[in-house]
């Protein structure tokens, strides 16, 4: 579905992406994964052809951005990191104004207007203006808006961010029901625990290159140990306590507010901690996941 090859955009002398290559198969959920500043928005934006490619291959649905542009976008879903609503228009008409530059007929809209606000659960608001709106409403009407033209591909700019975690939840849940119904997601998102269940395959960028790719599980398996160890101490001592059980683990990473210990098994590192005679305030042992994978290769958390 989507195809890049040495991929690279810049801004003047900025070099924002450095030569990536990327591959999106039918059905998947793809996921772009990295802090701010990554690169993840100015690759977006080139897939959806509306910002051009400074170097490299880029094919969408086969065809070449730079001469197909028009047919891409017919194909293709966009749900933008900012709500791009039409604040003066109701709930239903954004729908339906939209489905009319599509070229789609007038009934043929109206019908697919009130099937998508089902779908995202908006129909008691079809006439609503859209300032009326919760933010998480907004955000599963542009994501309404996104689908009026039954895209085989929808890419999605950090759709849950800012989202309370209600809100987040429900959008989610669309994403996933999407995904059953065989449209292939592309998205960018901060948050890993999402990024872990929806996505089949991602790709961690940081800086404008890609660092690491694969499925989530692939991932944790290459870059992480099956557990970690978080160990919480008073302010201003992980430092000094990092270097007296550095032999417990694989490694050990000091964030400011705790340690953490990776290791195969998090309770025996746990239990060694107690034998040396050292005294956390909180101990709490869980799996790897993406978190942990990209702070291993980043050395930053995705939060910061
Ligand atoms: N139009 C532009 N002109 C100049 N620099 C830009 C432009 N758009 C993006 N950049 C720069 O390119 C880099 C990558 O930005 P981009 O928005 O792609 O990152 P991102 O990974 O999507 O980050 P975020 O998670 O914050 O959205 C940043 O340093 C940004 O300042």
């Amino acid at each position: 579905m989507i195809l890049a090859r040495g991929l690279r955009k810049s801004f003047g002398d900025f070099e924002a992406v450095k030569g990536i290559d990327v591959d999106v198969r039918r059905g998947e959920a793809f996921g772009f994964l990295g802090p701010n500043g990554a690169g993840k928005s100015s690759t977006m934006r080139m897939v959806a052809a509306v910002s051009p490619v400074s170097d490299g291959d880029l094919r969408i649905l086969g065809l070449d951005p730079a001469v197909d542009g028009p047919s891409i976008r017919a194909r293709i879903g966009v749900c933008p990191q900012e709500d791009t609503l039409d604040t003066e228009l109701t709930v239903r008409d954004n729908l339906y104004v939209y489905g009319r530059y599509f070229g789609l007929p007038r009934k043929e809209v109206r019908s697919r207007v009130d099937e998508l606000l089902e779908f995202v659960q908006l129909t008691e608001k079809s006439d609503a203006m859209v300032e009326d709106l919760s933010g998480g409403m907004k955000r599963r009407l542009t994501i309404a808006r996104s689908l009026i033209n039954r895209p085989d591909v929808l890419l999605l700019d950090e759709p849950t961010t800012g989202l309370d975690p209600q809100a987040r939840h429900v959008v989610w849940d669309r994403l996933f029901r999407l995904k059953q119904q065989g449209v292939t997601l592309v998205l960018t998102t901060h948050y890993m625990d999402e990024a872990e269940q929806l996505c089949d395959r991602l790709v961690v960028m940081d800086k404008g290159v890609i660092v690491a790719e694969g499925s989530p599980l692939e991932l944790i398996r290459a870059h992480s140990t099956r557990e970690v160890a978080e160990l919480r101490f008073g302010v201003g001592e992980h430092d000094a306590l990092a270097e007296k059980i550095s032999d417990l683990g694989d490694r050990v990473e000091v964030l400011p507010d705790r340690l953490l210990v990776y290791s195969e098994d998090g309770e025996e590192v746990i239990a060694k901690v107690h034998e040396r005679g050292l005294q956390p305030a909180a101990v709490l042992v869980r799996r790897s996941t993406l978190e942990d994978v990209f702070l291993r290769l980043t050395g930053r958390t995705l939060v910061d």
